[in-house]
This record gives structure tokens, sequence and C-alpha cells, in this order.
């Protein structure tokens, strides 16, 4: 029988992934090979052996498929796990046969043989049994050259059946992050209430039904990844991929092979083939982050792609389709960019069809107490904390507050007050300096108001909780030193422009600097 091992036991090995299907050939074949009909195949499950696969038995129920055997239980399938070698077993009689799944069976095993289903370093997952019910076990041929034969085609479809398992369970996981990823896009939430923010809100849904390229500009921290995805999430292409590129955080041949892949061979160390981003995300969104750092080279190369909506990745001489919708986002003024000729001009012009600015945080103070309570509600939740509520005069800071790194800043200024915070309630004192009322900032270039950490001393604080009037305890003249300097320094010592700010004309505020003490 064994010469009848042809090119059909290969593709019995190698042809199938599916491991239910595998492991039933693979039995099959054993059984073939030693002429007879009964066989399992057992897989470590914890602390348990779990029959995956057996045939075998004139009737239903000599087949165990399904059954398991507690480790701590005496077993073959248990002795070949803890040993890893091959054994030979009389049914019945050897001290290790676990004989509670024959008792029912029309047929007893006489003659047990058993291999271990090993990996390629050495871990037992496994074991195979082939069983010879025939009077005194006389078909099992147990001839040591054939038997050692026998032994390195287990050895093979061990690792085959590995394979599929571990390919099974690589699917299964792709499939539930898939799930989780969906849920979580379709749990994103936009917050915001100021007409500037509706107005974009307006603007994102019109332009999800269309498929031009979208140029979303704004600060950092304004939202522009979030509204991106809610762009896709909102478009037909929601069910489709969503591909995300940063196009300032790698260097230019590597955002490069990211974005248009290369075949095997194309460079040194290109040792395998790469899809790259634009092509995987076909019928899909690419996100591209950052665009206005982006090298000429690479501006280049994706203006052709976005002309002839195809695309060569390095070192192949055909094209390919794609169908793909660009939305881009910066930070950077790409106008200026284009005069300054960092940026290409007809680059710009196919990224901006659809213009989307978001507007910075401080120019649209109606959704800072909107925000606050939002990440509260969410950050609580996820902590598993009580709500804290914030003071009216805490929150009056808040909004007064220039928010300079927007809402990822807001975003993690909650984190911390839900961190730090013991009470209930976020007052005035829990914040931090530069959160407070702006006389309590530190002023430009680093000198502070006398009293930026709190309270005067010797100013007992309010029963009621509210905080001091932050100027108690300073002779008018401080007061009036800190405020010119302030000025001064927020106009980078211009002193015609400071003298506007405080609203009085240059020759005046050059008096006052005099009669300070304060010079240029
Ligand atoms: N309107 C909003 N509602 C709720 N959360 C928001 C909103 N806008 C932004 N965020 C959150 O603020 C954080 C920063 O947003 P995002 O990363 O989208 O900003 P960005 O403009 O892309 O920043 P960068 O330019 O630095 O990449 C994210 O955690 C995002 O979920």
């Amino acid at each position: 029988m064994m010469n009848d091992l042809d090119y059909n036991f290969y593709r019995v090995l190698f042809e199938d992934l599916d491991p239910a299907r595998l492991m039933k050939r693979f039995l099959e074949l054993l059984l073939k090979i030693q002429n007879v009909e009964r066989g399992s195949i057992w897989i470590r499950e914890k602390d348990h052996f779990v029959c995956v696969e057996s045939l075998g038995g004139p009737s239903q129920i000599d087949i165990i498929k399904g059954a398991s055997i507690h480790a701590d239980e005496k077993s073959i399938v248990g002795w070949v796990m803890e040993n890893g070698r091959m054994t030979i077993a009389e049914g019945g009689k050897d001290p290790r046969h676990f004989k509670a799944f024959e008792k029912h069976m029309q047929l007893k095993s006489a003659l047990i043989l058993a291999f271990p289903l090993i990996l390629r370093d050495g871990q037992v997952y496994g074991v195979v049994q082939i069983v010879d019910t025939s009077a005194g076990g006389s078909r099992l041929n147990l001839d040591d050259h054939y038997l050692r034969i026998l032994k390195s085609i287990v050895d093979m479809g061990a690792i085959a059946i590995n394979n599929a398992l571990q390919h099974t369970d690589q699917i299964a996981r792709n499939r539930k992050l898939e799930q989780t990823l969906r849920e979580i896009r379709n749990r994103i939430q936009i917050i915001g209430q100021s007409a500037s923010f509706l107005e974009a809100m307006k603007k994102v849904r019109d332009y999800a039904r269309t498929d031009f390229p979208v140029l979303i500009t704004g600060e950092s921290g304004t939202g522009k990844d979030l509204v991106a995805m809610a762009l896709h999430n909102l478009s037909s292409r929601k069910d489709k991929p969503f591909v995300v590129q940063n196009c300032s955080a790698i260097p230019e041949t590597l955002l490069e092979s990211e974005l248009f892949g290369y075949k095997k061979g194309a460079f040194t160390g290109a040792s395998d083939d790469k899809t790259g981003l634009l092509m995987a995300a076909t019928g899909g969104t690419v996100f591209l982050d950052e665009i206005g750092d982006m090298s000429r080279l690479l501006q280049s190369r994706l203006l052709r792609v976005i002309q002839n909506k195809e695309i060569k990745p390095l070192g192949e001489s055909n094209t390919h389709k794609i169908d793909i919708r660009i939305i881009s986002a910066t930070n950077k003024n790409l106008n200026e960019a284009v005069k300054e000729k960092t940026f290409r001009e007809d680059l710009y012009y196919r990224l901006n069809v659809l213009p989307l600015h978001l507007p910075p945080l401080r120019e649209r103070k109606n959704d800072i107490p909107l925000l606050l309570k939002y990440f509260i509600k969410r950050e609580s939740l996820e902590l598993g904390h009580f709500q804290k509520r914030i003071s009216d005069e805490a929150l009056s800071c808040l909004v007064d507050y220039r928010w300079p790194g927007n809402i990822r800043e807001l975003e993690n200024f909650v984190k911390y007050i839900l961190s730090t915070v013991d009470g209930d309630m976020v007052g005035v004192t829990d914040l931090p300096d530069n959160y407070k009322h702006p006389a309590h900032r530190q002023l430009p270039g680093g000198e502070s108001l006398p009293f930026a950490d709190g309270a005067p001393s010797g100013q007992p604080a309010d029963p009621a909780g509210r905080p001091d009037f932050p100027f108690t305890g300073l002779t008018w003249e401080a007061l009036d030193k800190a405020y010119v300097r302030h000025l001064l320094e927020k106009n980078n010592w211009v002193v015609t422009r400071a003298a506007r700010d405080a609203g009085m004309n240059r020759s005046t505020f050059d008096s006052r600097m005099k009669k300070l003490g304060i010079r240029k």
C-alpha cells in the first residue's frame, strides 16, 4: 500500500486549508495505508484532549468525534501527548487504554497505533490513533521500516493540519477585527452645535453624496481625521476599505512603497510583492493626512494616479485600474505652499475640489461646554467612575481659554481632571495654571503674574468655595506693571500695538512705561 503513495497523498496535505476536511482526508489516508477502518485525531484544548475527527466502525456509536478526555485521566492519547513518541497498545489490556468510550461500541480495539502530532518547535499539540479491530490485531503492519515511513507521513500531516488550523484562526480573528472596526466606526460621535461647526457638518453630508476629492483644512486637533472617517461612513463606499496614511510621519521611500506598492525584486530588499494602499483601498476611500508634507516626487506620482485612475507599482510593467476616493487633510496653508512652489499647483486643484475647513475651538466657544460634558461622560464610563461636574467659575475659565491644541487638548484635559480631582465637582483651583483666568496664565516670555500659583498667602478661602478675587493683595503699581509687560510681550514689544490693545495712544503708553521703569 505504501507504494501507492503517489502525488495524491501530497495533494491531500497541501491542497486543503479547511482543517476539518483536511483532517478527515488525512485520517482516511492513514487508515488506507494501514488497511484498517477505525481511527481518530485528538487535539489538546487546555486541560482536555478533544477528538476532532473519528472514522470507522459499523455504526454511529463507534464514532467518537466530539468526545473529550480529561488530561488527568489515564489514556493512550494522554501518554503520547506527554511523551511525544509513537506507541503501540493492546486494546482492553494496556493499562493506559481509556476504555469508557468502547463500552457500548460494537467493535472493540484489538491493537492501537498512536502517533504524536508535533510542531516544528517540538511541541505536541495532538495525537492520531490508527486502530485495528480485527481479531488479535492482525491487520496492522508493525514492521520497523514501515512504521518509520508512516511516522514521517504523520509528521508532515501534523504541520499541514496546524497550518490549516492557524489559517482558520487568523481568518476568524480578521473577521472579528473587521466587526469591531465597523462597530467603532458606527459609534463615532461628532459633537458640536456652533454655527460654524454645523455649517462644516452640512458640507460633510453634502460631500458624502459625491465621489469628488475633499481637502480638509484646520489646525491640529480640530477633528480632521474624525470628519474624514465620518465622510467615508456616510458615503456609498462605507462598506469598502477606509485606508489612512499619514504623509509626514515616514521617510519618502517608505511612503512611496506604502502608497504605490512594489514588485518582488524591484529593489534590494524587496523580497515579496507588496500591494500599495492606493490599490488595497479600491472601491473605498484613501485618507491622506498631512498632505502638505508630501515630497514633490510623490506629489507627481499621486497626480498621475488621480489623472489616469490607474497605478503602476514600482518594478511592474503593467498598470492596474483603481477606483478610490481621495480625502486629504492639512494644517498647513497649501495656498502659500503653492506660491512657494513646495506644493504642486495642479495637484492642489485636483485635491481641493471640495474644500472643508474645520474652525479652531476658540472660534466655536459654544461647543466647549458640550465637548467637556461629552468627554467626561465617555471617559467616566470607560473608567467606571462617577461623572464629575465642572463648577460655573471653572467652566467660564475653560470657555475663555484659547485651546491651542483644540479638541485633542480638551480631550486630554478631561483625562487629566478625571485622574487628579478627588471630589465630584471640578473647581477653579483644580485647573492647571494655564487654564485659569487669563490673568493667571504664564505671560509670554516666561514671566508670571505674582500669584500665578494660587491665591496670595494670608487670604482666607471663601467659605462658599468661590475662588478669591485673583488680584487681592497686589499693589496697584505691581498690577499696572504686570499688565503693561504682558501687553508688550504679547505684541513682541511693538509699543504702538501694545498701546492699541490697552486702548490708549502711543505717547500715553510710553510715559506709563517710563513711570513704571519698563524699558524696551
Ligand atoms: N467634534 C468632535 N466631537 C468629538 N470628538 C472630536 C471632535 N473633533 C475631534 N474630536 C476628537 O479629538 C481628537 C483629535 O481629532 P483628530 O485627530 O480628528 O484631529 P486632527 O485635526 O486630524 O488633528 P491632526 O491635524 O493633529 O492630525 C480625536 O480624539 C477626535 O476623536
